[in-house]
């Protein structure tokens, strides 16, 4: 890996329109409208009186795969979504245009053999008003790097849950075609798509985008606790601790805190951790 490459890299701001088509297809690669009688889940599937779900901001403005590019020494194969973060400084516009400031803010050396985790950061603002909308980090874990050598700060790893039982409980499941939905909202990584790609990053068949994880767990949350208003929603933060395979039940246990809420997800089929350490605030 050519950190010193990786740490000089210049991306610049990148925009991006997004119209009611991009705001509804995102939702439905999330599971919105699966009951179409639904009202409460309407609004996100239905131009009516449409509304954005506020993980959109994840994928918005994103500065594209640059870790496949030969130039920086990515074992681009073997890398995974590990963590994501995204604070919301007002809800999004159901249709706009976005302008996002991106950055690498480091390279989390974990040793040879171990790999490194690479952090990077966006900050969304409303293109025509220049209102900060999200502020986004996100996490990839190189497993086919490491021994390196790294930079930037690292941020606090995030704690565990309580150990108690859950305050509450909600179950989504998934289609088996989710990912084939899913990444049409622009993430075309053939690992959620091609099996032969999948069986060389060591998975007997294509994984559920990270991203589509985190998205249904945004889901489970404006349900359960926001009243499905975008408004309520103030931020995420997850760990994505094992792959979610599409058409997989999952489970989302939520705990209740006095200035947060503190979650994880289960993939029901499997009984395993798939999201963990996760928090939520609410507005
Ligand atoms: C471009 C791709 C897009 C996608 O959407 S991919 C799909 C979404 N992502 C996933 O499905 C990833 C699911 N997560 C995993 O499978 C596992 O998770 C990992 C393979 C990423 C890592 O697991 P393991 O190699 O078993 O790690 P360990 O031995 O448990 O821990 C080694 C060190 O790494 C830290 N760590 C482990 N998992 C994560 C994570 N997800 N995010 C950040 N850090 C992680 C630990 O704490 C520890 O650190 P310390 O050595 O300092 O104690």
């Amino acid at each position: 890996m050519d950190i010193e490459k990786i740490r000089n890299m210049q991306l610049g701001s990148i925009e991006q329109s997004y119209d009611k088509r991009d705001t509804i297809l995102y939702a439905l690669g999330l599971g919105f409208g699966a009951d179409p009688m639904d009202e409460a889940e309407l609004p996100f599937v239905y131009e009516g009186n449409l509304l954005c779900v506020p993980s959109y901001v994840n994928v918005l403005c994103h500065p594209g795969f640059w870790a496949q590019d030969a130039e920086y020494g990515i074992d681009w194969v073997k890398l995974l979504h590990a963590e994501q973060e995204f604070k919301m400084h007002r809800p999004m516009p159901a249709t706009g245009t976005l302008r996002g400031e991106y950055r690498v803010a480091g390279v989390e050396d974990k040793g040879p053999g171990r790999g490194a985790l690479l952090h990077q950061e966006k900050e969304l603002f409303d293109a025509a008003s220049g209102e900060k909308i999200a502020t986004v980090r996100s996490t990839l874990f190189l497993r086919g790097n490491g021994g390196e050598g790294g930079f930037g700060t690292v941020p606090a790893a995030a704690e565990p849950v309580p150990e108690r039982a859950p305050d509450r409980v909600v179950i989504i499941p998934t289609l088996p075609r989710q990912a084939l939905i899913y990444r049409l909202s622009g993430d075309w990584n053939p690992l959620h798509a091609d099996p032969a790609i999948a069986r060389k990053a060591g998975f007997d068949k294509p994984i559920l985008h990270g991203l589509c994880t985190n998205g249904i767990a945004c889901r489970a949350v404006l349900s359960s606790y926001c009243g499905n208003d975008p408004a309520r929603f103030g931020g995420m933060f997850v760990r994505f601790s094992k792959p979610v395979m599409p058409g997989e039940t999952i489970r989302f246990e939520f705990f209740e805190e006095p200035d947060r809420l503190r979650f994880r997800a289960i993939a029901v089929e499997r009984d395993s951790v798939v999201l963990d350490r996760c928090s939520a605030t609410l507005v």
